[in-house]
């Protein structure tokens, strides 16, 4: 039986790991991590994260092929294939400060794998990495090798938060990187077999290793450049009267475009998008090309620049002050289906309005109270949607949960302060039926209400 190890059991470790698991009946899949509590959670009836459709997943086959641990050693020692899926986050100081990937958790992780294993492994890159991370390893790995034959591979992962079940299940594509040489080949071979258990084999890349490890920061450069394109189009569209779902649209129609990811929104979130551009803004500049390094930079400035936009529409539609004036902020996570709050650009527009001294009252089905508390560093939490916006002068929507759509607009115009105003961030109200109810309507990239056109968001 074939054995697999994941090591780092977060957001894409789990739902990976149970997919195969569910997929490959025939090999045994351990997915460990040094956090308890984490562990634990993967153990439980209650799963570490919200993701539709992963419950059922793990419950097929928990105790079958599928098994969280703490013990990692045990189980990397055991394993023929090891993945690592460890976090990968910005450097906070030192060379690299607030651009390179910290590749400590990943460092550390190769170093344990060189210290237990006893048996030949193959290694794969399932966390993001900067391009050339493969041979670093290769490094760790092989100056303590004992005489273990160890193969690199760089297997990226393509899944969406919220989709992730859907997105392994059926993927676009699976890329794997390895080595051009023949035990490079036959390891590609052997991961390649285990994907192919549910891929169609034509929807399985293989690469050289540097390709596939730039095709990953490749990827999520470009999809974020499509939404600080078209976030660029809505502050022009405001300032034209053009709309820009309308120009999406028409846009999207080209098939060389295509309609996909051309929302705009109140920014971009998440914990990779801004993390891959900066390392791949870092990569640039360490290979001496500081021009690339700039025009991937700007897709970040973009994304900034659409936060601090609509925190200063709210400010100053509303007299140019929040100051002790209630606003409700309808969703938190950074998007919806989620209850992942990294980088959720609702951070940055909530402490936008606390900087002008508002009171923010905050609502969202996933995230809890702690998570908000961790992340604003303060009480702000509301149960439900109608309690969140009573005697509120705003609303702001910063998530688009299907349920903002139906909430009943009446009952929470009635309970709120007046003028009462709605700036949706996400485009999910229906502008029109909430201004024949009486809100002041804000919609990302709409033609303007006349009260708003009077207010100019000036910083
Ligand atoms: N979140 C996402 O949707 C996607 C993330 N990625 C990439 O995948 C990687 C992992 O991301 P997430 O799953 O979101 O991170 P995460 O933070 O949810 O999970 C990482 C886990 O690794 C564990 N860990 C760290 N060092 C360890 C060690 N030495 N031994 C055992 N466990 C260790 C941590 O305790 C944590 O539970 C990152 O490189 C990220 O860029 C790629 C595609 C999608
Ligand atoms: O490497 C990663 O972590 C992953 O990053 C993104 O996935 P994720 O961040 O989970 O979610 P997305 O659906 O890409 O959304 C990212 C952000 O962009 C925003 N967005 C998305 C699409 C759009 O049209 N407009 C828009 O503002 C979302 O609301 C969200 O804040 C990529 O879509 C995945 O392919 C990739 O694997």
């Amino acid at each position: 039986m074939v054995k697999i190890c994941c090591i780092g059991a977060g957001y894409v470790g789990g739902p990976t790991m149970a997919v195969i698991a569910v997929k490959c009946p025939a090999i045994e899949v351990v997915v460990v991590d040094i956090s308890k509590p984490r562990i634990d959670a993967w153990n439980s009836d209650k799963l570490p994260i919200y993701e539709p459709g992963l419950d059922e997943v793990v419950k097929a086959c928990r105790g079958r092929n599928l098994f969280f641990s703490t013990d990692v050693e045990k189980h990397v020692a055991e394993a023929d294939i090891i993945f690592v899926s460890v976090n990968t986050p910005t450097k906070t100081r030192g060379l690299g400060a607030g651009k390179a990937a910290d590749l400590t958790y990943w460092e550390s992780a190769a170093r344990m794998i060189a210290d237990v294993s006893k048996s030949d492994k193959i290694v794969v890159e399932k966390s993001t990495v900067p391009v050339k991370t493969a041979e670093a390893i290769e490094k760790i790995l092989t100056h303590n090798s004992k005489g273990i034959n160890y193969q690199i591979l760089s297997n990226p992962e393509f899944l969406a938060e919220g989709t992730a079940i859907e997105d392994l299940f059926k993927p676009d594509r699976v890329l794997i990187g390895g080595r051009e040489t023949p035990e490079g080949r036959k390891a590609v071979q052997a991961l390649k077999e285990v994907y192919a258990h549910w891929v169609p084999e034509e929807n399985i890349i293989t690469t050289n290793l540097w390709s596939a490890e730039l095709s990953k920061l490749a990827a999520n450069a470009f999809l974020a450049q499509r939404i600080s394109s078209v976030n660029a189009m809505s502050a022009l569209c405001e300032a034209t009267g053009a709309n820009v779902s309308e120009v999406s649209y028409a846009i999207g129609k080209d098939s060389r475009i295509g309609p996909k990811f051309l929302n705009a929104s109140v920014g971009f979130g998440g914990s990779c998008f801004q993390k891959d551009i900066l390392n791949l803004v870092y990569i640039c500049e360490c290979n001496g090309l500081p021009e690339v390094a700039n025009y991937w930079k700007q897709v970040i400035k973009i994304n900034d620049y659409q936060k601090s936009r609509f925190v200063n529409r709210v400010v100053s539609s509303m007299f140019n002050t929040v100051s002790g004036k209630k606003v409700a902020i309808l969703g938190f996570a950074f998007k919806k289906d989620t209850g992942d709050t990294r980088e959720t650009p609702a951070i940055d527009v909530c402490k936008g309005l606390l900087g002008d001294k508002a009171h923010v009252s905050i609502y969202d089905p996933e995230v809890t109270e702690d998570q908000i508390q961790r992340d604003l560093a303060m009480n702000k939490f509301d149960w439900d949607a109608y309690e969140a916006t009573k005697g509120a002068h705003a609303v702001c929507i910063l998530t688009e949960w299907n349920q903002f759509k139906e909430l009943d607009y009446q009952k929470i115009f009635d309970n709120m302060q007046k003028p009462a105003f709605v700036f949706d961030g996400r485009n999910v109200v229906d502008a029109e039926k909430l201004r024949e109810i009486g809100f002041i309507v804000y919609s990302i990239g709409k033609p303007l209400d006349g009260w708003l056109k009077d207010m100019p968001a000036i910083a």
